[in-house]
């Protein structure tokens, strides 16, 4: 009897999957070490009473360094995925976590959502933007995204935010998504939203800062926006406005951190009748 000889891409195509067969295993035991190590850490944050299990700024430096040092094929999307998911199942694994998304006119965030905490984290859809900020301030939620606001909202999410009672950590702004890009969204619906919680904002290196600030109606567009590039010399835009009884907020985004107890940037502006810091979050990547 003869035996055939194996065909030549045959043995390459064994040896190439048997190469594949041991980098997966390794793979899977470093997964299963790096689960260990974030298990003590939700022991040492509970320990220390903490009520941060997440910790967006924390993520976003590790994804910029991921990113920073990848090089080779396997394309970026897919290296951000891989961890967004890690790391939002060692999130979900820390203790009670949920995500509600809000429902918006102007299209959808639960793709975005979804990539950033990944397929582990319990996530709902809630309703229009003021119900999240609703669910986030109550506690029913962990962490509510909501959509980039428009101009001339009746009830703008973003007057909700940024005052608490008694002392409490007011609801804020937290992150900024999509951080990488939505290239896994469906279609062009998706949008980009913000993340609200109640949680202590820490800075990632490359942030930006929310913040709303009141003038009278007679302050035009173009005028906010020369005082706020003034005052943020990093840089400002104007997101949206609103009217309000006799005066008119405006939605501003600032190119730099400033910590939630810092004095206003507009202190000196006699135009600028309130200001209030909605939060700080790591600069979305390459924007
Ligand atoms: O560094 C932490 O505080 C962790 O909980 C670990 C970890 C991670 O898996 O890397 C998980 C969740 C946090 O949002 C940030 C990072």
């Amino acid at each position: 009897m003869t035996v055939p000889m194996p065909i030549p891409e045959q043995t390459g195509l064994d040896a190439l999957r048997a190469e594949i067969d041991s980098l997966d295993r390794q793979m899977q035991e470093l997964l299963i070490r790096r689960f260990e190590v974030t298990r003590e850490v939700a022991n040492l944050k509970q320990s220390q009473r903490s009520q941060n299990n997440w910790r967006p700024s924390r993520q976003a430096q590790l994804l910029r360094g991921l990113v920073e040092r990848h090089r080779g094929t396997c394309p970026q999307t897919a290296l951000i995925r891989i961890w967004q998911e890690i790391m939002g199942a060692s999130l979900a694994l820390q203790g009670p976590f949920s995500v509600g998304v809000a429902i918006a006119d102007t299209g959808d965030l639960w793709d975005i959502a979804r990539d950033h905490f990944g397929n582990v984290a319990p996530m709902g859809l809630i309703g229009p933007a003021p119900q999240v900020v609703g669910a986030v301030t109550e506690g029913d939620i962990a962490v509510g995204i909501v959509p980039l606001p428009n101009d001339g909202e009746e009830m703008p999410w973003w007057r909700l935010i940024g005052v608490g009672n008694d002392g409490e950590t007011p609801v804020r702004a937290v992150a900024r998504l999509p951080l990488f890009g939505a290239e896994g969204a469906r279609g062009n619906a998706a949008i980009d939203g913000f993340a609200l919680a109640r949680l202590t904002i820490e800075p990632s290196g490359q942030d930006r800062c929310l913040m709303a600030v009141e003038t009278s109606q007679e302050v035009s567009r173009g005028g906010i926006a020369a005082l706020a590039g003034k005052m943020l010399p990093a840089g400002a835009r104007v997101l949206a406005s609103a009217i309000e009884n006799d005066g008119r907020w405006w939605l501003i985004e600032a190119d730099q951190f400033l910590p939630v107890e810092s004095p206003s940037p507009f202190a000196t502006e006699s135009q600028i009748r309130h200001y209030v810091h909605l939060g700080c979050y790591a600069a979305p990547y390459g924007a």
